[in-house]
This record gives structure tokens, C-alpha cells and sequence, in this order.
């Protein structure tokens, strides 16, 4: 969709800002730019919609050499977010957001009812916030209607120059998670520039690694952690890169453990029995679907009653699929020392905390061997 040929840009002064870089960003896919300051970011991203001329090579956006498309028609099939998010402060959010739809034609109100559609997808109200300012607006409220107004013509391409760099890391980590739940919705292609690995690494289905004007690596987010392909990224990536990679490993079913099982309608006597003979202090509550119900401690079970009617709900879970890292952020913020993991109501298992290690390791070793996770053998001191 994306298409770099062997493009070099030296800027008058002697600078090489860029130097023969080829490159390809599928249709639908996010691919991240990352590296150090002043290493051709960018410059790289202003030549996709022509901010910045190549000095030499050749751009393809759509299998078209855009040398050859007029810039304005060009600009109109890229979205284009930046860190000052550049509104307009004397129009209100909608008719900011609406900017693109007016310019290229569409009659006032469609351009309107789209700009309010899109001000929903990034997570405001058009009713609350269609009518305010710029300048009545948080800095990461001010961040989504960029991005809203850069994806208002519905432009199949996005360009995004550190778009979410202005806001304190807790809204940071916010706007990324509903950036990604937005992008899996619109599948737009896109060229996200970031000096923060970590956000490379969160939001982009590949990533490439600059060096100064060079791409040093271009991979997967656990490709690139896994195995760098020189002592230049592995230092940029950082010696904590096992940390890192808890964000993009994502649980998987066969993670999780069995735990010990009541249901709803059975006799607390009966349970506590059960359990006790098993050896279990406490049982994860299912309904009779096998749905996720509550937890329940065997000590708690009396002669009354029904194992549902003393069950406790579980604050303890995350959903299958969500990354390790979320998994460890509720790990430790309750004393189970596990959390349940099921799929929509349905209860899968639990991670315990060496399962959880075990993911981690098997997902480092699986990239670096290139097979899938389930095929690396584990041999941890935790099973002996
Ligand atoms: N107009 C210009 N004239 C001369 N040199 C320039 C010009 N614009 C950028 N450069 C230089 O080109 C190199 C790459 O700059 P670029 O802005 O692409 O880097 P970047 O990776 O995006 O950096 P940052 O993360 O700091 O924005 C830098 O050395 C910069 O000083």
C-alpha cells in the first residue's frame, strides 16, 4: 500500500536525512517508526504526502508513484495527526472535525453527521463536546479530535507524527488502547512515528528500527524484542526487553491452569467435602453453563444453603487474549496471587504467576526459534 523504493533525501545544507531506504506497508497494516531523535522519522513521513521531496528514489502509495499525483489530491487519501493537534480555536469540535468532508465537497450536514459519528469512535460525546472549543478541551480530548478529524474524509492511509506525545503517560497508555480498538474497526494503513519503543512496540503489527537514516531492523514487535538483529537495537530496545514484551504477549488458553471447581447449585456441605478431600482451600464458582460465577473459600462453606449463596464475585480476571501484562497488573493488585481468565462468561482456567512466566519465556524462545508458542518445550524448577 505503502511503498519505499531505495529513497535518499538530503536536505540543501548536506544533511543526509534519509539514506536509500526501501520499505513496504501493507494494506490495513500499522507499522511504527522508532528511533532516536534527529534519525529521520519524520522526514521519511513527510515524503508519503509530500510535505518533503525525495532527493532521489520513489514513493508508491497504492501502487501509484505519487511523483506523479497532484499533492493537494494526494493529501486528501492521507490522514495527517500531529502532536500539536493544530484545531482550529475559533471552530467548535465538531466543525473542526468536519474540516476535510467541507473542503472536499460534501454538502454541510453530511459532513457534520459524519464529523459527530467519528468524534464517537475516539471516545467523545458529540452531544457534550461537539459544541465546545479547542481551548475547552483536555490535551488528550484535544488528541482524539485530531485523530477524529484526520480519519473524517475516511482516507485509506494515516500518517501520525508522535500523535500521542503531548499527554502525561496515564492518558497516553489510554489513547493508545482505544487508538488500537479503533484501528482494529477501521483497518486503515498506517505510519505511526514514535521515539518511545515502548509504543512502537504496543501499537505496531511491525516495526521499524532507525538507525541514522537507516532502518535497522524492520520486524514484529516480538521479533524485535526476541531476537534484535544488531547491538544497535539491542540497546535501543533496551535490557529490559522481557519486561516489554508482557505488553504484546497475549494469554492464550493453553497458558492457563485448572483450579479446583464448585457450582452454583451444589450443596455448600457437600462442596466443602469435596474440596477438602481434594486438598483445595478455596474454588473457583461456575453456573451450570460453565459460565464464571465467583470464588468461594472452603473454610467459608457451612452445612447451609448453596455454594452460589455464599460465593464471593471475582474482581480478579482478565479476558483471553489480553496481554500478560494487564494480567500481572491485577495479579498484584489483589492476594489471590491469580486471575481468572475467561472468554466472554465463559471460564477458561486461571494464571498463576509461574504460568505466567512460562508464556513469557515460551514467547521469547518461539520468536526467536520463529515457530508458534505451543511448539516450545518448557522445563521450569516451578513443576518439579
Ligand atoms: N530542513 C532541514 N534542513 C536541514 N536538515 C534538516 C532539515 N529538516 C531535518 N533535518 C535534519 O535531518 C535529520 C532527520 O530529521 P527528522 O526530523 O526526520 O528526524 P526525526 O527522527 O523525526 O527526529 P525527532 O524525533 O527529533 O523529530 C536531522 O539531523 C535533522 O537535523
Amino acid at each position: 500500500m505503502i511503498r519505499f523504493e531505495q529513497v535518499t533525501k538530503r536536505y540543501p545544507d548536506g544533511t543526509t536525512a534519509v539514506d536509500d531506504l526501501s520499505f513496504e506497508v501493507s494494506e490495513g497494516e500499522l507499522v511504527t517508526l522508532v528511533g532516536p531523535s534527529g534519525c529521520g522519522k519524520t522526514t521519511t513521513m513527510m515524503m508519503v504526502n509530500r510535505l518533503i521531496e525525495p532527493t532521489s528514489g520513489r514513493i508508491l502509495v497504492g501502487g501509484e508513484d505519487i511523483a506523479a499525483v497532484d499533492p493537494v489530491r494526494l493529501r486528501r487519501r492521507i490522514g495527517y495527526v500531529i502532536q500539536q493537534v493544530g484545531l482550529f480555536p475559533h471552530r467548535t469540535v465538531l466543525d473542526n472535525t468536519a474540516t476535510v468532508p467541507t473542503l472536499v465537497g460534501w454538502k454541510r450536514a453530511k459532513a457534520r453527521a459524519r464529523a459527530a459519528e467519528l468524534l464517537d469512535l475516539v471516545g467523545l460525546d458529540p452531544k457534550t463536546f461537539g459544541s465546545r472549543y479547542p481551548d475547552q478541551l483536555s490535551g488528550g480530548q484535544r488528541q482524539r479530535v485530531g485523530v477524529a478529524r484526520a480519519l473524517a474524509a475516511d482516507p485509506p492511509v494515516l500518517l501520525m507524527d508522535e500523535p500521542f506525545g503531548a499527554v502525561d503517560p496515564v492518558v497516553r497508555e489510554q489513547l493508545q488502547d482505544e487508538f488500537l480498538r479503533m484501528q482494529a474497526a477501521v483497518r486503515k494503513t498506517v505510519l505511526l512515528v514514535t521515539h518511545d519503543i515502548e509504543e512502537a512496540v504496543r501499537l505496531g503489527d511491525r516495526i521499524a528500527v532507525y538507525g541514522q537514516g537507516r532502518i535497522e531492523q524492520f520486524d514484529t514487535p516480538g521479533a524485535v524484542l526476541g531476537s534484535p538483529a544488531t547491538p544497535y537495537v539491542a540497546e535501543f530496545v533496551g535490557a529490559d526487553r522481557g519486561l516489554k514484551r508482557l505488553s504484546v504477549t497475549q494469554i492464550e488458553p493453553a497458558d492457563l491452569e485448572q483450579p479446583p471447581v464448585a457450582r452454583v447449585d451444589e450443596p455448600a456441605g457437600r462442596a466443602a467435602d469435596r474440596l477438602r478431600a481434594d486438598g483445595a482451600r478455596w474454588a473457583v464458582v461456575l453456573d451450570a453453563g460453565g459460565d464464571l460465577h465467583g470464588w468461594v473459600g472452603v473454610g467459608e462453606l457451612g452445612a447451609g444453603g448453596t455454594v452460589g449463596e455464599l460465593a464471593h464475585r471475582m474482581s480478579s480476571w482478565v479476558p483471553v487474549g489480553a496481554p500478560l501484562k494487564q494480567a500481572f497488573g491485577v495479579m498484584l493488585q489483589h492476594d489471590a496471587g491469580w486471575v481468572a481468565v475467561p472468554d466472554g462468561a465463559r471460564f477458561l482456567g486461571v494464571l498463576t504467576p509461574a504460568k505466567l512466566h512460562e508464556a513469557l519465556r515460551r514467547s521469547v524462545d518461539a520468536d526467536a526459534r520463529g515457530v508458534p508458542r505451543d511448539q516450545v518445550a518448557f522445563d521450569s524448577v516451578a513443576d518439579a
